[in-house]
C-alpha cells in the first residue's frame, strides 16, 4: 500500500500545477475533439463521394431502362465508349441498330446509360410534338454556353421560343434570297487561289482541302452574318478569325475525362464546371470575341438609318426595333458567335466530304459537270433560284448529307417520365438522335443504304416511303429545334461547289483507301486533314 505523505507545496506552484493540469486536460479534450472533426469530416467526405457512387451503381442495375435491349460488349467501368473509339464515328452504332430490334436501344456510358432512338414516331414526340420537355442535356448547355454566351443553340423554353422569333425574318427565303450574291465574292477568291496552284489541265496538284473550305465558309459567314470581312483565304491572321480556330479548332476527340466529368455531372456538377470554368478563364479568345462583336453591334446601330444592309446581324438589329420583345444588346452579340460556331465549321466539312465522295465516284462527278456546264456554261453570279433549279445538284447535295451528315448525332434529355416504344423512360435519361445510324437503317432507306447513289432522290420511286418522312432525314434535325441556317447551309454548298466541279477535276489521293471519319460535335476526316488530287478541268 502506498502511504500518504502530506506534503507542503507552495500556493503558486499549486496553482500552477492546476493551470498546467487543466491545459494538458484541456489539449486532450481538444485533441480528442479534432480527432471527431476530423473523423466526421472524413466520414462527410467519404459519404459524400460514396453516396452518388452507390446512387449511380443502384441506378445502373435497377433502372427501368434496364428493359431496352442493350448493345452487347460493354466492359464494366468504361462501358461502350472505349469499343465505339477504336472505329470510324457510327459503325458500331450502325451494326447494334441493325441487330438488336428497331427503335430503341441503350448503351453503357461509364455507369450510366444512353438510349439511341431511331423510331419515326419516338423521334418525332422527343423533336417536334414534346420538343420542349426534351432540352439539351444541361452539361452539353453549360459547356457551350461558356464558349457561346447565351445564344440559340443553348436557349430553352420560353427563352428559346423568344430568339427563335427575333431570328426567324433573318433566316426566311425573301432575306436568304437577298444575300445569296455574297457568297460568291469569297467563292471566286477561292477558285482564283486553287488556278493559280493549280497550273494546267494534265498536272494534279495534292491539296488539303479542307483548311481552305473552312476559310472560305468563315468568310462567307463573316460577309453573310454580319457584314464582316474576315478575308481569310487571303489573310489567316484576322484577329477574330484567329479567336475563333482557337476556340473550335481542336480536332482531337475529347479525352476520357471530360467524357467521364460529363457522365458524372448529374452528381458532381461542380466537377464539370469548374473544369470547364479553368478552361475558360485561361482562354482570353472568348474575351476578344466579345470585344470584336459588341464593336459591330455598335457598327449596325450607327449604320442603321444610312444604309439597307442585308446581312443577318443588320436584319436583326432592324427587326429588333419594331419589336414588342425585342433581344438585348449581350443576347445579339451572342447569336453572333453561334452564327459562327454553327455555321461555319458544319458547312465547311459537308463539302469536303462532297469532293472526297467525287472523286470516289467520278461517274457521278462527271454526270453532275454535264448538268452544270449545259444549264450555265457562262461564267456569272447565278441567283437563289438559278442554284436551286439544278435536281442534280441538288440530289447529290442531299445524298452527302445522308452520308456524311457533319453532326453524326445529337442529344436530348427527359425532363419528365415518358413511354418511348413502350418502355418507360424516367426522368433525367439522356436520349441519343443519331443522323449516323438512321440515315443507313436498310429498314428506311432499302437494302443500298450504305451506298452513295444520288439518283434516289430523283428516280420514280427511288425512295421508300419510310424514307420520305421527316424523321428519316436528320442531317438538319427536326421540329422547332431544327437547323434555323438550313436554306442558308444549302445554297451556299450548292453555290461552291458549282464553281468549284465547273473549274476543276477531282480524285482520290490514294485510290480505293477509305478516309476515316471521326467526330467530337462536327464529323471531321481523322487527322484533320484530306487530301485529294486535284486538275483543271478542259471540255
Ligand atoms: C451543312 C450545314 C449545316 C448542318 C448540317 C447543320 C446542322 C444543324 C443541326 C443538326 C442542328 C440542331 C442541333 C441540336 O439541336 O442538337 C442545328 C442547329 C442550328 N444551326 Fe445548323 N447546320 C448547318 C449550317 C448552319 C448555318 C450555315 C447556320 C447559320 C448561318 C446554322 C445555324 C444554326 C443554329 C443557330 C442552330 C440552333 C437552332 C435552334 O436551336 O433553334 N447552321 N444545325
Amino acid at each position: 500500500m502506498r502511504s500518504e505523505k502530506s506534503v507542503h507545496i507552495h500556493p503558486t506552484i499549486s496553482a500552477q500545477r492546476h493551470r498546467g493540469s487543466a491545459v494538458a486536460s484541456g489539449l486532450k479534450i481538444f485533441r480528442s475533439t479534432s480527432r471527431q472533426m476530423f473523423a466526421y469530416i472524413a466520414l462527410s467526405i467519404l459519404v459524400a463521394l460514396l453516396a452518388p457512387l452507390l446512387f449511380t451503381l443502384w441506378n445502373y442495375y435497377n433502372t427501368s431502362l434496364r428493359k431496352i435491349p442493350v448493345a452487347p460488349g460493354a466492359e464494366f467501368l468504361f462501358g461502350h465508349i472505349r469499343l465505339m473509339r477504336t472505329a470510324d464515328t457510327g459503325v458500331f452504332q450502325r451494326k447494334w441498330s441493325q441487330t438488336l430490334p428497331f427503335g430503341l436501344f441503350r448503351i453503357q456510358f461509364f455507369l450510366t446509360w444512353r438510349v439511341y432512338v431511331t423510331d419515326p414516331k419516338a423521334l418525332s414526340k422527343i423533336l417536334m410534338t414534346s420538343a420542349y420537355d426534351y432540352p439539351k442535356p444541361s452539361q452539353t448547355r453549360n459547356f457551350i454556353s461558356l464558349l457561346l454566351g447565351q445564344g440559340l443553340l443553348v436557349a430553352e423554353g420560353a427563352e428559346h421560343k423568344k430568339q427563335r422569333r427575333a431570328l426567324d425574318s433573318a433566316f426566311s427565303l425573301p432575306r436568304i434570297k437577298e444575300i445569296t450574291p455574297i457568297f460568291w465574292g469569297p467563292g471566286r477568291s477561292l477558285i482564283k487561289i486553287w488556278q493559280d496552284m493549280v497550273p494546267s489541265s494534265s498536272e494534279f496538284v495534292r491539296l488539303d482541302v479542307l483548311p481552305w473550305l473552312s476559310r472560305c465558309t468563315l468568310d462567307i459567314i463573316g460577309l453573310a452574318g454580319f457584314d464582316y470581312n474576315f478575308d481569310s483565304l487571303h489573310k489567316p491572321d484576322d484577329p477574330l478569325a484567329h479567336c475563333y480556330n482557337k476556340l473550335f479548332g481542336d480536332t482531337e476527340q475529347f479525352p476520357l475525362s471530360v467524357l467521364l466529368l460529363t457522365a458524372l455531372n448529374d452528381y458532381f456538377p461542380l466537377a464539370l464546371q469548374l473544369r470547364s470554368r479553368l478552361a475558360y478563364m485561361k482562354n482570353i479568345y472568348r474575351k476578344e470575341t466579345e470585344v470584336i462583336t459588341q464593336r459591330l453591334l455598335e457598327e449596325k446601330r450607327s449604320q442603321m438609318n444610312r444604309s439597307e444592309k442585308k446581312d443577318i446581324l443588320s436584319v436583326l438589329v432592324r427587326d429588333n426595333l419594331g419589336s414588342e420583345d425585342p433581344l438585348n444588346d449581350k443576347e445579339i452579340t451572342d447569336q453572333c458567335l453561334t452564327f459562327l460556331a454553327a455555321g461555319h465549321e458544319t458547312t465547311s466539312t459537308s463539302l469536303t466530304w462532297t469532293l472526297q465522295r467525287l472523286a470516289e465516284n467520278p461517274r457521278v462527278q462527271d454526270k453532275l459537270r454535264r448538268e452544270l456546264l449545259e444549264a450555265f456554261p457562262e461564267d456569272r453570279d447565278l441567283s437563289y433560284d438559278e442554284i436551286n433549279s439544278l435536281p442534280y445538284l441538288t440530289a447529290v447535295t442531299r445524298e452527302v448529307l445522308r452520308l456524311d451528315s457533319p453532326v453524326p448525332s445529337t442529344s436530348r434529355q427527359a425532363q419528365k417520365d415518358d413511354v418511348l416504344c413502350g418502355y418507360d423512360i424516367p426522368k433525367g435519361t439522356v436520349l441519343m438522335i443519331p443522323p449516323c445510324i438512321v440515315h443507313y437503317h436498310p429498314d428506311i432507306w432499302g437494302l443500298d443504304a450504305e451506298q452513295f447513289r444520288p439518283e434516289r432522290f430523283i428516280e420514280q420511286g427511288g425512295l421508300p416511303d419510310a424514307a420520305k418522312s421527316p424523321y428519316a432525314n436528320l442531317a438538319f434535325l427536326a421540329g422547332p429545334r431544327n437547323c434555323i441556317g438550313q436554306k442558308f447551309a444549302l445554297v451556299e454548298m450548292k453555290a461552291l461547289l458549282l464553281g468549284m466541279i465547273k473549274e476543276f477535276v477531282f480524285e482520290e489521293d490514294m485510290k480505293g483507301q477509305k478516309v476515316s471519319r471521326m467526330s467530337n460535335m462536327v464529323m471531321r476526316p481523322k487527322s484533320g486533314k484530306l487530301y485529294l488530287k486535284m486538275r483543271r478541268y478542259q471540255a
